[in-house]
Parts: structure tokens; C-alpha cells; sequence
């Protein structure tokens, strides 16, 4: 993956404001952005995906610019080709597992025919061990499922590059270091690249690679600090 981001965005809250002014550039597989909470990582990742626009700036993803305020560039979230796993998973309550699968691969895939689901729902079904759970919805499944759900509802569609926005933060310290260690081995797996956004320095160190530093709305340097 090539990753180059350089943007700006000013959010206010009552009298508060946030300055985010984010400049990196990465060729690595494999890029984590480590910072405290509040530093402004996930309204870079949301950026990156789409879900929020910069006040100006360009974004370009393996030589595709996605956004260039100059040039009245802004591909919409659906066009960009990205997975994004949010920190909360953002799962559908309602929808079964397998149809939260379906749903990254098809907008509004929501009852098909049991002969009708996907080939590529059934892979990652199977691939994650949550074909026993398939008909399950979110709030029936442990926490460990439900970040499997996420990643594969992230996946499905192969994206060319993974956003996670700190991924284990919902699991309990033993979910979260075995969640690692799968995410760790999917990723040499697929050979997918990933853009990880973190506070918790064991995450700079499991997955390595590129790791950056972001504080107050910079990246501030290379390294987990
Ligand atoms: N919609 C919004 N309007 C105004 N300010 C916002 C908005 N969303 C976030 N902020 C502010 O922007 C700053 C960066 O938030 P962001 O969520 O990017 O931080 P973060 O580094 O991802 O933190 P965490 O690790 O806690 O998720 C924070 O100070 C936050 O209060």
C-alpha cells in the first residue's frame, strides 16, 4: 500500500474547537498511528474512509487520489474501496451475522434466500467460525464473534486496504491479545494492507511496520511513543 494523507480540518464544539492538521506518507504494508485518546486519529481514519470531509487537503490510496480539495476531487465512501472496522463495530442489532457479512458486500442485501447467500459470505463465515452463529445477531454473540463479524463484514468486499480504528478496544485483556494475534495472521494471510489507528502501545508493537506518533491533531513523528 501506498498511503499519502495531508489534511485539514477545523471541528468545533460550542466554544471548542479541534484542529486537525495531518501529514504522513507510508509504502509499508502495515501502518499503525499511535496516540492518546482525543489526538484526532479516528477523524483522520474517517478522512481516509470518506465518512468525513476535510476542509482541504488530498488523500491518495495506492496512487488513486480520493480526495483533493484543489481539485474538486472526493470519492464517495462506497468508491473508495477501503474496510473500515469502527472501535464500537457499529453491527447492525437486528440484521444475523450472516447478513451483516452480506450488508459490506451489498448495500441492502438484507433477506435473501438461504440458496441465494453470497459465495463470499459463506468463505468468510466459515474462514471466521461463525458458521455455527450465522443466524445469530449481534447481541447473542461473545465479543471475540463479534469483532469476526466486523472484520468480515469489513473484508467481504475485498477492499484494498484495511481501516481499523483501535480493533481490540472492546475485548477483555485475554480476548484481545488472542484478537490480535488472529488479526496479526489474517492480515500475512490476505497480504491486505492496513492502516491500524491505536492507544495501546501493544498494538504499535504487535503489528509493527510503519508506526507514527499523533498528537493534537499532528502526526508528530515516527515511533510509538
Ligand atoms: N463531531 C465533532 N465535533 C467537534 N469536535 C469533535 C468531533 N468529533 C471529534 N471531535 C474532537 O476532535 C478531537 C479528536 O477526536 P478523535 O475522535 O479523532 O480522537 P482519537 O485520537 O481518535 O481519540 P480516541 O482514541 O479516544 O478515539 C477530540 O478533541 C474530539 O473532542
Amino acid at each position: 500500500m501506498t498511503i499519502r494523507v495531508d489534511i485539514r480540518k477545523t471541528l468545533r464544539a460550542g466554544q471548542r474547537t479541534f484542529q486537525l492538521d495531518a501529514q504522513f506518507e507510508s509504502a509499508n504494508k502495515r501502518v499503525v498511528i499511535y496516540g492518546a485518546s482525543g489526538a484526532g486519529k479516528s477523524q483522520m481514519l474517517k478522512a481516509v474512509a470518506g465518512l468525513s470531509r476535510p476542509d482541504s487537503g488530498v488523500i491518495e490510496l495506492d496512487g488513486r487520489r480520493l480526495y483533493d480539495s484543489g481539485a474538486g476531487i472526493d470519492v464517495p465512501a462506497q468508491g473508495r474501496r477501503v474496510g473500515y472496522l469502527f472501535q464500537d463495530y457499529a453491527l447492525f442489532p437486528h440484521l444475523t451475522v450472516r447478513q451483516n457479512i452480506g450488508f459490506g458486500l451489498q448495500r441492502g442485501w438484507f433477506n435473501p434466500a438461504p440458496r441465494g447467500e453470497p459465495e463470499a459470505v459463506r468463505y468468510w463465515l466459515e474462514a471466521f467460525g461463525l458458521a455455527d452463529v450465522a443466524h445469530q445477531r449481534p447481541g447473542e454473540l461473545s465479543g471475540g464473534q463479534r469483532q469476526r463479524v466486523a472484520l468480515a463484514r469489513a473484508i467481504v468486499c475485498e477492499p484494498a486496504a484495511l481501516l481499523l480504528d483501535e480493533p481490540f478496544a472492546a475485548l477483555d485483556p485475554a480476548l484481545r491479545v488472542r484478537m490480535r494475534s488472529e488479526l496479526d495472521a489474517l492480515q500475512r494471510r490476505l497480504d491486505i494492507p492496513l492502516l491500524l489507528i491505536t492507544h495501546d502501545p501493544e498494538d504499535a508493537a504487535t503489528f509493527g511496520g510503519h508506526v507514527l506518533t499523533m498528537a493534537d491533531g499532528r502526526v508528530a513523528g515516527e515511533g510509538a511513543r
